[in-house]
Order: C-alpha cells, then sequence, then structure tokens
C-alpha cells in the first residue's frame, strides 16, 4: 500500500478527489478534506524585527517572503476546503506554563534566557496579550480557521491539536512557518508517531539558525518522517480540484 491508498474522510471535500502533490521523495496523495494546512507560530516574536528571535540574536531579515508565500497556500486552502490550523507558541503573563527550573525548557527556551539576560525584556517575550505573541498583521486567521495555542515547541504537546483534527477526519498536515528546525519539524516528528502524514512546503518556512539547518532539517523530514514540497505544488494541486468543483 503506498501513500496514495489511505482512509477516506468525513468532511466536506469540492471533489472528493484523490490528488497527487508533487513531493519528494515521491509524491504524496491526499484529499482536501482529510488534510489541513498548519501555519506555525507566524508570530511577531519569529517573523518580526523587535521580536523574540531578533532580540536573542537570530537573523530574520528575509522572513518577507516566507509571509507572502504562507498567504498564497492560505487562499488556496481557504479556496479548496482544507481546514486551516494557526498553531500559535507562548505562555501566560506570568510564566507559570513556561515551567521554573525543574523543567527543560525553562533552560532550554531562548526567549527566556533573553529575559533573563536583559531584565528590561522581562514580562514582554511570548507572553499570551503582548505584542511578541500576536500573529503577524499579514496573516491574521479567518472565520472558519482554528487557532491551536501551544506551551512547547511540538503543537501536539498539552494542546487540543489531535483531538481537533481526529474530530475532522484529517490525516495529512500541510506545513508552513517558523522555525523549520524547531516547532515544525517537532510537529511534524510527533504527527509521524501519531500516524499523521506531514508534508512541508519548503519555501513557506524559515529556520532559527544558519541556512545549515533548514537543509538538515529537509533532509530529516524529506529521508525519515515526511515529505517535502513547494507553494507552487500546492497551490497548483489543489487549484485544480477547486476549479473541477466550480465545473461540476
Ligand atoms: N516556533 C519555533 O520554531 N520556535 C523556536 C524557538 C523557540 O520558540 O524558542
Amino acid at each position: 500500500m503506498n501513500a496514495a491508498e489511505h482512509f477516506s474522510g468525513y468532511g466536506l471535500d469540492p471533489t472528493g478527489a484523490t490528488l497527487k502533490l508533487p513531493a519528494r521523495p515521491e509524491p504524496l496523495a491526499m484529499k482536501a478534506s482529510e488534510t489541513a494546512l498548519v501555519v506555525v507560530d507566524m508570530q511577531n516574536a519569529y517573523a518580526t524585527r523587535g521580536g523574540y528571535l531578533d532580540l536573542a540574536g537570530f537573523d530574520v531579515s528575509s522572513t518577507g517572503p516566507v509571509i507572502e508565500k504562507i498567504a498564497q497556500a492560505l487562499a488556496t486552502a481557504r479556496a479548496a476546503g482544507i481546514q486551516v490550523i494557526f498553531l500559535q507558541n507562548g505562555w501566560d503573563d506570568r510564566y507559570v506554563e513556561a515551567g521554573g527550573p525543574g523543567s527543560p525548557n525553562w533552560h532550554k527556551s531562548n526567549a527566556l534566557k533573553t529575559m533573563r539576560k536583559r531584565p528590561e525584556l522581562a514580562g514582554t517575550l511570548l507572553a499570551k496579550g503582548g505584542w511578541d505573541y500576536q500573529l503577524v498583521d499579514e496573516l491574521k486567521p479567518h472565520p472558519g480557521d482554528i487557532v491551536v495555542p501551544k506551551p512547547r515547541y511540538s503543537g501536539f504537546f498539552n494542546s487540543h491539536l489531535d483531538s481537533t483534527l481526529r474530530a475532522r477526519g484529517i490525516r495529512n498536515l500541510v506545513f508552513t512557518g517558523i522555525a523549520t528546525n524547531v516547532c515544525v519539524e517537532s510537529t511534524l516528528r510527533d504527527g509521524f508517531h501519531l500516524e499523521y502524514f506531514g508534508v512541508v512546503l519548503a519555501d513557506a518556512t524559515h529556520q532559527a539558525g544558519p541556512e545549515f539547518a533548514q537543509q538538515a532539517a529537509l533532509y530529516n523530514i524529506e529521508t525519515f518522517f515526511g515529505w517535502v514540497s513547494s507553494v507552487e505544488d500546492f497551490c497548483a494541486t489543489f487549484a485544480a480540484d477547486e476549479a473541477t468543483a466550480r465545473a461540476l
């Protein structure tokens, strides 16, 4: 059995057709009704100058094209009836959800470390209600989109993501967002272990760190955990489905 032969879904589907998304290492079969477009952490923290990653010393100067690519994928997904999911990373404004010194997150989170190093930033990074936590202005959710808050890198950890997807018969996760090598890869990996088919639209993602981190994440995904495609191929595949639906 190949990836073309997996389960039928329960939701609305423009044509009900099984489509083949061009991808590496091979095309991936999917139906719109069984697919979600997942936009990972497109918050000021990760995509905007003056946000957490920038303040922590990561280069965010080339996130603009990624925002544009995600907007293109979103337009196609919404027109094709694909469920859109926004993940939003962060914690309550008192950082209880971030964990204290007993949590590895307290030690590894560069947001928490940056605030400890620069006390004038305390309470500003990734705190619910603040600018840093907000989704970027260009990518606001539409009615029908679902926003899933998450307190750790993986969107499946301590969130309602899995039940939200399972309740809708979703089997395929198309990933966009920042950072490829942290929250995108963590969520795709956990999805793999939960039997979701994960595909990354590489040009709609950006790494935290040097370019080799992007390439390593894509290599890992393509080789071990899922598939790698592009916004152009995603849009061509599902726009064709939507055009067929309109003609029916
Ligand atoms: N959204 C992410 O990939 N986040 C990466 C690092 C962090 O949140 O500290």
